[in-house]
This record gives structure tokens, sequence and C-alpha cells, in this order.
């Protein structure tokens, strides 16, 4: 007797270009879910984010968090916008609470060129940038926030704090993906400055005693900003703080074509949520221009970090999908110098899946 697994994916749409971004990535996954046997999947959608803060006071409410808890993985749009702010001045980030409090610690962001055309650097064909940022989630820069500012005006203050346990788990985990890829790690930082760094780099060299395979390097942050323009080629695994992550791959994402195609994936041990590397884009929400791909390619991280023979699959066959479809030069949103619409590109993904 065959059984059917059903996995529980919690949606969480977001603000801004969000709803039009996961309308698009759930749609392939409608589309997949029936060559996959015996899997299948239940969506449950959960509002979060400004949108919601405007509407009951919480950007995130237990509902939703608890959804995401219980999920076998979520997926999210984006969350934010830039005239929403609690009273510090700070805005709504549950994305980043999300992180937090279910420990997602590990932060993987794919840069990969699909088709030599979306990069603007001379010279490289599609495949040849091929790098995940591994960024930490759950420490450095970030935790600061709400901290310090004088009563008096006269400064503010962000702490970044690292911990041995934050800083070998992390390692760790760039040291598993990089065997399962081209196997050379490196560790951008900055410890030329800073104590948490040369601590940081130490606890690197104590995990890679444990991976004598993989090559590792160092680079300082500003250095790698300059070597990611100047030879992307070099990289494979490179793992790093959490704002340091932030910026960079950002950064990384404009080598291949924009935010509009860099996905990425938040982890835990036991849960995990999947969303593009960008923000919720309010210069061009609701005109159905946003770009659809990034949050497809999370989609189809999701499919592979289930784990299951078949999404694992079907993740590959929307990879493969992402691909086949921007062999064709002129077929490209706005973002990525085309006139296709969000829907379009949905559609286009659909009609490669077939
Ligand atoms: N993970 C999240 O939910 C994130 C949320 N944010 C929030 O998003 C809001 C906007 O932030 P920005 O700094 O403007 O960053 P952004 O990533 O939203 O936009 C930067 C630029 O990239 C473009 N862009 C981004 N995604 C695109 C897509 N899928 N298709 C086409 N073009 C795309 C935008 O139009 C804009 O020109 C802010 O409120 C910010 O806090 C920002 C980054 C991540
Ligand atoms: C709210 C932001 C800090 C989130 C962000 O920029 C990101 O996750 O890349
Ligand atoms: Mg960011």
């Amino acid at each position: 007797m065959s059984s059917t697994k059903t996995y529980h994916i919690a949606v969480l749409p977001g603000d801004g270009i969000g709803p039009e971004v996961t309308a698009e990535a759930c749609r392939v996954l409608e589309a997949i879910a029936p060559s996959m046997k015996g899997v299948d999947f239940k969506f449950s959608e959960h509002s979060v984010g400004a949108g919601e803060f405007l509407k009951s006071g919480n950007p995130l409410p237990e509902e939703a968090f608890d959804a995401c808890r219980q999920a076998d993985a979520v997926l999210l749009g984006a969350m934010g916008l830039p005239n929403v702010r609690w009273p510090d001045g700070r805005e709504m980030t549950p994305q980043i609470d999300i992180r937090e409090r279910l420990d997602l610690y590990a932060g993987p962001r794919p840069i990969y060129l699909f088709s030599a055309e979306d990069s603007p650097l001379k010279g490289y064909e599609a495949g040849s940038i091929d790098f995940v940022i591994v960024r930490e989630n759950t420490e450095g820069l970030f935790t600061a926030r709400g901290a310090t500012q004088a009563a008096d005006g006269s400064e503010a203050c962000d702490v970044l704090k690292l911990t041995r346990k934050g800083c070998e788990r992390i390692c760790r985990y760039a040291f598993e993906l990089a065997m399962k890829r081209r196997k050379k790690c490196t560790l951008v930082d900055k410890a030329n400055v800073l104590p948490s760094m040369v601590f940081f780099r130490k606890i690197f060299y104590e995990v890679a005693a444990d991976f004598p395979e993989v090559e590792t390097e160092c680079v300082y942050v500003d250095a790698a900003a300059l070597f990611f323009v100047q030879r992307p080629e070099t990289y494979d695994v490179l793992v790093t703080e959490n704002m340091y992550g932030d910026i960079l791959s950002d950064l990384a994402a404009g080598l291949v074509g924009g935010m509009g195609i860099a996905p990425s994936g938040d982890l835990g041990t036991d849960c995990a949520v999947f969303q593009p590397s960008h923000g919720t884009a309010p210069d061009i929400a609701g005109q159905g221009k946003a770009n659809p791909l990034a949050t497809i390619l999370s989609a189809a991280m999701m499919l592979e970090w289930l784990d299951h023979p078949e999404t694992i699959k079907a993740g590959e066959r929307i990879r493969e999908a992402v691909k086949a479809a921007l062999l064709d030069p002129t077929k490209r949103t706005g973002d990525m110098g085309g006139r296709l619409s969000t829907r379009e590109m949905g559609d286009l993904i659909l009609s490669h899946l077939d």
C-alpha cells in the first residue's frame, strides 16, 4: 500500500511586490505537484508585515508565527515598507524576528549566472558565475536592533555580537555545503580591525580542520566587494556575518541579473523559510512588473530542502525550466531589460515545465 506524504507550506505573501511574486511561485508549485509520486502540498496563507501592522498593530501575529513553526516549510514574499516604522524610526522587520525566534541560523544565498547577457560583467558565460553566500542569520550586527541611543540624542550604538556556538555551526554548514560543491570555502570578515572577526576567523580554521579536502581562504569584506566584480568565478562557498552577508548578497545579485533572480533560504535544524533576497520594491509594487524568478527559485530551494526524492527532482526541474526560459534573451521582465509582466514570466516558466 502506498501512502502520500503531505507537506504543509505556510505562505506569507507580505508587502509590496511580495503577493505578486509568491502567487507565481505557488502556481509553479501547484503545477509541478501532480507529477510527484506520493507527495502533495497543503498551502495556508498568513498575513504579516507592514500591511498587517497597519491593520492589527502587530506585524507578526502569533497565529502566523505558529503556522510558520508548525509548517514543513515557509514560502515568504517580502515584508516592510519604508514609510511604516516603529516610534524609534526603525522599519518593521518580522522576517528577522522569524529567523531569530525559529533559530534559522543558516542563510544560503546562491548566485548563479543563467545567461551571459544578464551579467554587467564582460566575458562571463552561463554557469561561469556560480557561488553561494552563506549568511549567518541570527547573530552579528542585526541582533543589535533596538539597542542603545543616548537620552540626550548625542550618540547611538549598535553592538556586533558573535558566539562560539553561532560561528561553529555556520562554518560547519558552509563546509558541508562546500563538500557537495567545488570544495572551496572563503570566510569574509574584517579581522584586520574587529576582535569579533578575529574570533570568527579562529573558529573558521578550527572547523576547517574537520574538512581537510576543502580549500580555505579568508578575505576582508571590503576586498570581497572588489573581487566579486573582478573575479567572481574564483568563489564557491563564502561564509560571513549577518550584515556583511546582507550587503554582499545584493552586490552579488547584481552580477547575474539583479534582485529579481536572487533566491535565498533561512534554515534551521527542522524549520526553514524560503524567500527572494529582494525586498518589497515599493517603486514597482502593484504594477505587474515584478520579476517572480527569485521567488520561483526560492521555491525550488524549498523543494530540495524538503529532501524527498520526488521533491528534489521537482526542484531540479524548476531550475531547468528557468534555465530553458532564459535561453531566449527577449524573454525578460523589466528589471532585466525585457517587457514581460510578472504573470507572463510565471506563464513562461510553466510552459517550460511541460
Ligand atoms: N526580506 C525582506 O523582506 C526584505 C525587505 N526589505 C524591505 O523592502 C523595502 C524596499 O527596500 P529596497 O531597499 O528598495 O530594496 P528592494 O530589494 O525592495 O528593491 C531594490 C531595487 O530592486 C528592484 N527589485 C527588487 N526586487 C525586484 C523584483 N522581484 N523584480 C524587479 N525589480 C525588483 C526594486 O524595484 C528596486 O529598484 C524596504 O521597506 C525594506 O526594508 C528589503 C530587503 C529585504
Ligand atoms: C529587513 C532586511 C534586513 C532584510 C534583508 O535585507 C534581507 O534579508 O536581505
Ligand atoms: Mg537584504
